[in-house]
């Protein structure tokens, strides 16, 4: 028979852009009708560099909170954005303060990563403090080498960069995020238990076809970009496995939907309104629903060390459309799927 119902532990997002300012009135509504946590990357301009940033900005996403979804429970995580000027110091700091990971752009990977480090060694004595600390590592896995590929600068960048990372930081936790090809899940698949991985619902659900049927697609260009179909398969091995490595992170990343209907079209795909009901699609997809739970709830808090949620949720298999937009600051939001069929339905 098949599965009409399904109620699983409340899920944590471990990878989120909230982004700032009244964008947060839309963003942190839809998160926190579905997550209990989520760790809030710090891509801001200008970045959250420090302990007082990062307060400051968990603040202003609960005062958004408490006027958009008062009853809701929703704890943000904080993080700092990694420079090539980031102290030791400031990591201490930030770690007294609650502030759980730093996150590693690579300068010109990906949005708002201009500030990035330039150079692994320029953040050698801060990395040094953060395996100390016990912080966790998030990266971008992404080599920004123009003579590199688009489509291979994930692979590159394990060889070229995190395996000299995690070779002089054997203790340091690190996340690779968002993992696109089936050589970065093959990669995190086999590590010790220092090292993680988060899977987005998009890298799930399409491959790089998505971006071209029948024309350009902006709304399915996100960083690192779809990949093909061998690779989308390896991803949904790996997040269906039940292997501890690989959690729920959504990068729902929100840009005006002008800004990604544009020559140059801004990087990320909107997944946050209908995170957990594409989660689910993808893995009914594959029939691993009974996997859904431990991806969704357990691995992530099991790797922060953080406690797993008590409280639930609940989907039904049951078709619905996702809205054309969402209202965003002065302009429009539009989801990934906008305006198609959704094969789950978040109930409660
Ligand atoms: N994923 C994306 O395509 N974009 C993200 C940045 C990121 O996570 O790389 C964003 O902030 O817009
Ligand atoms: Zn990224
Ligand atoms: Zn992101």
């Amino acid at each position: 028979m098949t599965v009409r119902s399904l109620t699983i532990t409340r899920p944590d997002d471990w990878h989120l852009h909230l982004r700032d300012g009244d964008a947060l009135k839309t963003t942190v509504a839809h998160a926190a009708a579905q997550f209990a946590r989520a760790i809030i990357m710090p891509n801001l301009r200008p970045p959250v560099a420090d302990a007082t940033m990062a307060l400051a900005y968990r603040q202003r996403i609960l005062d958004t909170l408490q006027a958009v979804a008062p009853q809701a429970a929703f704890e943000p995580l904080m993080t700092l954005y990694l420079t090539d000027r980031m102290t030791p110091e400031t990591i201490r700091a930030a770690k007294a303060q609650g502030v759980v990971a730093c996150k590693l752009y690579p300068a010109g990977a990906t949005t708002n990563s201009d500030a990035g480090v330039t150079a692994m060694k320029n953040i050698y004595p801060v990395l040094e403090a953060m395996q100390e600390a016990g912080m966790v590592l998030l990266m971008h896995g992404e080599v920004t080498d123009q003579n590199i590929d688009l489509f291979d600068r994930e692979a590159v960048f394990i060889d070229q960069q995190l395996i000299p990372l995690r070779r002089d930081f054997p203790q340091l936790k690190i996340v690779m995020e968002h993992i696109t090809t089936k050589e970065a899940a093959h990669y995190v698949g086999e590590a010790d238990a220092y090292l993680g991985a988060t899977i987005t619902a998009h890298h799930l659900l399409y491959n790089r076809n998505a971006l071209f049927l029948g024309g350009v697609r902006p709304h399915y260009y996100c960083l690192p970009v779809l990949k093909r179909e061998v690779h989308r398969q390896a991803l949904v091995q790996a997040a269906t496995s039940g292997s501890a490595h690989f959690f729920l992170g959504t990068d729902s990343a929100p840009h005006a939907a002008p800004l990604k209907e544009a020559a140059v079209g801004c990087a990320g795909c909107y997944t946050a309104a209908a995170a957990i009901e594409l989660y689910a699609e993808a893995f009914d997809n594959a029939n691993a629903l009974d996997k859904l739970e431990a991806f969704a709830a357990f691995n992530g808090a099991d790797f922060y060390g953080l406690p797993r949620n008590t409280s639930t949720v609940t989907l039904t298999k049951e078709t619905w459309n996702m809205p054309a937009s969402y209202p965003y600051v002065e302009t429009e939001l539009k989801p990934l799927r906008a305006g198609e069929p959704m094969a789950w339905r978040f109930v409660v």
